[in-house]
This record gives structure tokens, sequence and C-alpha cells, in this order.
């Protein structure tokens, strides 16, 4: 009998269309897949605490328990939201080719702008680049999945409120006004999938495989290895974006504080054929031209505020 490759989602509408995309770009391939949504840890229970595997992610911890306990195969995720080492066992299989990267503003017009404007998100990288921008405007906070949040604006006096632009297409809502914020640096890894198997599987790894998107992969691992270098486990406002043009690669990156008004950043071009380390290089420039310093002070600003 063959083998069906059971694929966990989380149950929001962005995560089940980014899983469902995996499901037929599998089934195109001649493989037999069933989706498993998968709505919060409930009874997934492990013999051993989540830390002792490495789980950590808030958004990918429920995927990882239910790989673990073998409840699903694979696990598509959100590039960006998953941390960047992955738990004990559970190994990278495809990076999808990347989606826009780019963050929009969804507003009722443009004319705060210039003058005084509320704008929502959860993001602290968001929020900081808004505020480095606009130091006159005032951010507030804004949680929940891609439709919650979009309902919250509709209900609120908001000026506006900041999504990824892969997310807002994904889902096929067109907000009616909204301006593409090509200025801020995105999240690491934003508008690309990850699809993560068990590193045992290999039959599930190779399926995967034919689906790796390789300019993709190596754009992301870079952005990732900026990421990582830089917080060392701690989550700050960091924005890192690599695109392959030609035989070349660009990439800027940058650490901001959490109120936006420093930014510490870095813009490099090299050959694609480079790539290896390019990441951490540019982190290691971001901690030397002051960015160490500024982690630590970021660092003692979230730990304080628990
Ligand atoms: N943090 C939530 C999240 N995770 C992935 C996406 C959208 C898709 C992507 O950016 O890859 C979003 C929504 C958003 O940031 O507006």
């Amino acid at each position: 009998m063959k083998k069906t490759i059971r694929i966990g989602t989380r149950d929001s509408e962005l995560a089940m269309w980014q899983a469902n995309t995996v499901k037929q770009a599998l089934e195109k391939l001649g493989y037999q897949t069933e989706l498993v949504p998968v709505k919060s840890q409930g009874d997934l229970v492990l013999d051993k605490p989540l830390y002792e595997f490495g789980i950590t992610g808030i958004f990918t911890k429920t995927l990882d328990v239910a790989m673990l306990t073998n409840t699903i195969d694979i696990a598509v995720h959100s590039m960006k939201d998953v941390p960047t080492a992955l738990p004990k066992g559970i190994v990278e299989a495809a990076v999808l080719k990347r989606a826009h990267t780019q963050d929009i503003l969804v507003h009722k017009g443009t004319d705060f702008l210039n003058t005084e404007g509320i704008i929502a998100t959860g993001s602290l990288r968001r929020k900081a680049q808004w505020l480095h921008k606009y130091p006159n405007h005032e951010v507030v906070d804004l949680r929940g999945n891609v439709n919650t949040r979009m309902q919250k604006l509709e209900d609120n006096e908001w000026n506006g409120a900041i999504f990824a632009a892969a997310g807002l297409e994904r889902i096929n809502l067109k907000p009616e006004s909204y301006s593409d914020l090509k200025w801020m640096i995105p999240a690491p890894a934003q508008g690309a999938m990850l699809v993560v198997a068990k590193e045992e599987d290999e039959f599930c790894r190779k399926a995967l495989s034919a689906l790796n998107h390789e300019e993709s992969e190596i754009c992301v691992h870079i952005e990732r290895e900026f990421l990582r270098t830089l917080e060392g486990g701690c989550t700050a406002p960091i924005g890192a974006l690599a695109v392959i043009e030609g035989d070349n690669i660009h990439f800027k990156g940058a650490l901001f504080s959490l109120d936006g008004s420093k930014k510490i950043g870095t813009e490099k071009t090299i050959p694609v054929t480079e790539n290896e380390g390019f990441g951490k290089a540019c982190a290691e420039e971001v901690l030397a031209a002051g960015g160490a310093e500024l982690m630590k002070e970021i660092k003692k600003l979230i730990n304080t505020k628990g």
C-alpha cells in the first residue's frame, strides 16, 4: 500500500491555504496526501518537557508536538514564524518559491501621514520601523490572525494597520485602500513557506525535495543567519531581505531599538556563489557597529516587561 503523507497545518485560513498548496504540489507528483488541521496542543502529550526537544516557537509548537507524537508526517509553516533553531529530530525539507516579501499599510486614506497617526501592529519590527520614520505617530498593539486583524482595523478608529502582502494575497483579501511600504525591511523569510519533516523520514524528505526552490532557499537562509547571529534567542526588531538578481545577491538588514529611535543596518551586494556565511558576516558588521550594545538594551527592556 502507498503511504499517505499527513500534512499538518494550523487552522487559520492563511495556514490552510498554504497547506493546500503543498498538498496539491505533492499530489501532482503522484503522492497520496491528507490534510490534518491541528487546533491546539490539547491531548498531544510528549513524554518529556518541550524544552528538551528545543521546542520554542509559539506558532510552530503545536505542529512540532504533533509531528514528534506521530500524528502528522510533515508540517507547513510561514517561514518567518519558525524559530531559527528547529527542534531535535525535525528538519527543513523544502522552501517553496517565495511570494511577495513586502509589508503593506492598509488604511482609510493617507492624509494623516505628515501629521499625527495611530497605526496598529503586534510586531516589534514593524512598530520600530514605523516610529523610526514617523516619530510623531503612535503605534498600538494588534494581534490575531490576518482575518481577525482586518476586522479589528475596521472596528477601530486607527489610521491603519500593517500586514504582509503575501498573507493578504493568499487568502484573497483585497483591501480598498493600501500603500506598499517599500522602505520597510521585511521579517527574515517573510513571504516564504517552509515544509518540515522528521529527520528519519526519508520517504517524505525525498518527496518534498522536489518542491524546494533553490533561489528562495538561499535568500531565506541568509536572512535567517543574519537573524540568528544578531538575536541569540531573543525577539528583537530585526528586518532582513536578500534578493537574487542575475549572478548577484543584494542584502539589506537592520536592527532597531524598540522605540524606533535607533537603526543599525547594513546593505551589501555579493556574487551568489559566495553566499556561504554571508548572513553571519552582515550580522557581525551590525554587532560591531553598536548592535551588540543595542541588543543588550533590548533584552533588558523585554525582560523587565516580562
Ligand atoms: N505573523 C503572522 C504571519 N505569518 C505569516 C504571515 C503572512 C505570510 C508571510 O509573511 O510569509 C503573517 C501575517 C502578517 O504578518 O501580516
